[in-house]
């Protein structure tokens, strides 16, 4: 039976809403008193897995699901061995880095070299200041990232910027953004090639679907 990997968190209601409107309903997934994490959905068509943002492409690429929705962010962190199907343009955010207003940083090339970066996203950090060729110490965290300036414990970090609240309100703000995120659909290659369980009917309805919300 095809399975889809789900995202908890940010981006769990669109996803749901959207497979909805391809016929698949894992909406149990939305009942707070619910714990199941893998069901299957009402039609009895497929199944779902509740997981991490994070986990989404490690249950594609093991081909325990043939697809997942996962922001466009953790595939560039990630970069895991899945193929990228569809934009579904909602979960909009930015990658940025940021620094206290109070700083005097108002690019990434006025940080110090070896200076401190925080962030969830090491390897999306590291790669933007080797491509400045700025030598920085990259410092992971796992969430609240923003402390790492007010602490004083790094000069900056490398966030997800959506509103801009968390930032605003942390005495924060943008100096430069590495690239903008949505949620993508994703797919298990091979699966995908041999268009296991009709993948490509449901991939097809769901590009479909995507465009018309343009
Ligand atoms: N304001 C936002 N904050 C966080 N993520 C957002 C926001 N807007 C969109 N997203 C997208 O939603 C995804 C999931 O975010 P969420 O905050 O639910 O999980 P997370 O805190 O990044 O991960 P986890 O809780 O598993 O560590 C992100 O990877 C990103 O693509
Ligand atoms: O621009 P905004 O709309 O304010 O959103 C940005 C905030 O959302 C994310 O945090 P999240 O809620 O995922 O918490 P965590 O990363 O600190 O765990 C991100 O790390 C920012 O803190």
């Amino acid at each position: 039976m095809l399975t889809v990997a789900l995202p908890k968190g940010e981006l769990l209601k669109h996803s749901i809403q959207l497979l909805q409107t391809v016929g698949l309903d894992f909406s149990a997934f939305l009942d707070s008193s619910n714990r199941q994490l893998q069901i299957t959905d009402t039609n009895g068509k497929a199944k779902g897995l509740l997981v991490r943002g994070q986990d989404v492409p490690v249950y594609v690429e093991y081909g325990q699901a043939q697809l997942g929705i996962v922001g466009y962010d953790v595939l560039r962190e990630k970069k895991p061995q899945v193929a990228q199907l569809v934009d579904l343009r909602f979960g909009y955010c930015r990658m940025s880095v940021a620094v206290k207003q109070s700083s005097p940083y108002r690019s990434p090339l006025d940080l110090p070299a070896h200076g401190r970066v925080a962030s969830k996203y090491v390897n999306c950090a590291r790669e933007y200041f080797h491509s400045l060729d700025l030598p920085v110490e990259i410092v992971p965290l796992y969430g609240s990232v923003e402390l790492g300036p007010i602490t004083g414990m790094s000069e900056a970090i490398v966030d997800i910027v959506s509103t801009g609240r968390t930032l605003r309100e942390n005495g924060l703000m943008e100096i430069a953004v590495l690239y903008e995120s949505t949620a993508r659909l994703i797919a298990h290659p091979l699966s995908y090639r041999l268009n296991t369980d009709n993948l490509s009917n449901l991939i097809a309805k769901v590009r479909e679907v995507t465009l018309a919300n343009v």
